[in-house]
């Protein structure tokens, strides 16, 4: 066990937003974490990252409340991607890379060719090396996206969050950053809304609903069309195909847009 949460809450605006949420997240594995709009998964992801403090509960690393852990020690093992983070405008595409690079430097210590080493092969990694110098502000949203990661693995953290990291990404880039997350074998909880993408790229799934925990597990046994249909309000049915992968097919009862 490396991040794990034991009945942890958290409200604002006079409502439980998390509510009593306990999971385990497997290390060195993908812990999908799916739920309906407003179910409170950027919300638990905030809390992982101590961005947010818990009302009540404990949200542990190797068993040490994050809590007691001094910033910087978070700061080099948990790296968080946010959905829609901004970065100053005048930055360039290495620049913002290099703010991963913080929290393992000596405050006034000089840049070193290791620092760099990790820039670059964060950058190759999610396939925008050729964008070092480009400013940050001129790329593409799925291009922002994809710096935003860089900046996370340039971090080399062991836990890596990620907030719907597929939102403003071309199919293929979806498929490829999902890929590289899975091959990286590092801890990692992403929120996502496509259950097939969760399916074919998570070990586990957790589900949340209303704030709650309602289910977690392997994703064949999470994602039934009973759970979805209570959880999404949403008809579907399993297919398998030859190679026995799973394809959630949604089920319309009239022709779209009719
Ligand atoms: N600081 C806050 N004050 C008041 N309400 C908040 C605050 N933060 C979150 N909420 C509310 O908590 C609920 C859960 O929000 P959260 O962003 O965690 O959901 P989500 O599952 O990530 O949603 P989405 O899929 O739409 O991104 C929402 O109804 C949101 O309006």
């Amino acid at each position: 066990m490396t991040l794990a949460t034991h009945d942890v809450r958290w409200g604002a605006g006079g409502r439980m937003i998390v509510d009593g949420v306990t999971l385990d997240v497997a290390p060195n594995r993908v812990l999908g974490l799916i739920g309906p709009n407003g179910s409170g998964k950027s919300s638990l992801l905030r809390l992982l990252c101590r961005l947010r403090r818990v009302a009540s509960g404990v949200v542990s690393l190797d068993s040490r409340d994050i809590a007691d852990l001094p910033r910087h020690e978070l700061a080099k093992r948990l790296a968080f991607v946010e959905q829609q983070a901004t970065t100053e405008v005048q930055l360039t595409v290495c620049d913002v890379v290099r703010l991963g690079r913080t929290p393992h430097r000596a405050a006034f210590a000089s840049w070193s060719a290791e620092d760099e080493r990790a820039v670059d092969a964060a950058l190759a990694r999610v396939g925008l090396s050729e964008r070092h110098d480009q400013l940050w502000h001129t790329l593409s949203g799925g291009e922002r996206q994809r710096v935003h990661i860089a900046r996370a693995l340039a971090q080399e953290p062991r836990e890596l969050i990620l907030d719907e990291p597929t939102n403003h990404l071309d199919i293929r880039h979806q498929l490829s950053i999902l890929a590289l997350v899975r091959r990286l074998r590092l801890t990692c909880v992403i929120a996502l809304h496509d259950l097939n993408l969760a399916s074919l790229f998570c070990d586990e799934i957790a589900v949340l609903h209303e704030g709650r925990l309602v289910a977690a597990g392997m994703p064949a046994s999470v994602l039934t069309p009973e759970r979805i249909a209570r959880v999404f309000g949403i008809a579907v049915e399993i297919r398998c195909d030859e190679a026995g992968h799973r394809h959630i097919a949604y089920v319309m009862d009239h022709e779209p847009g009719t």
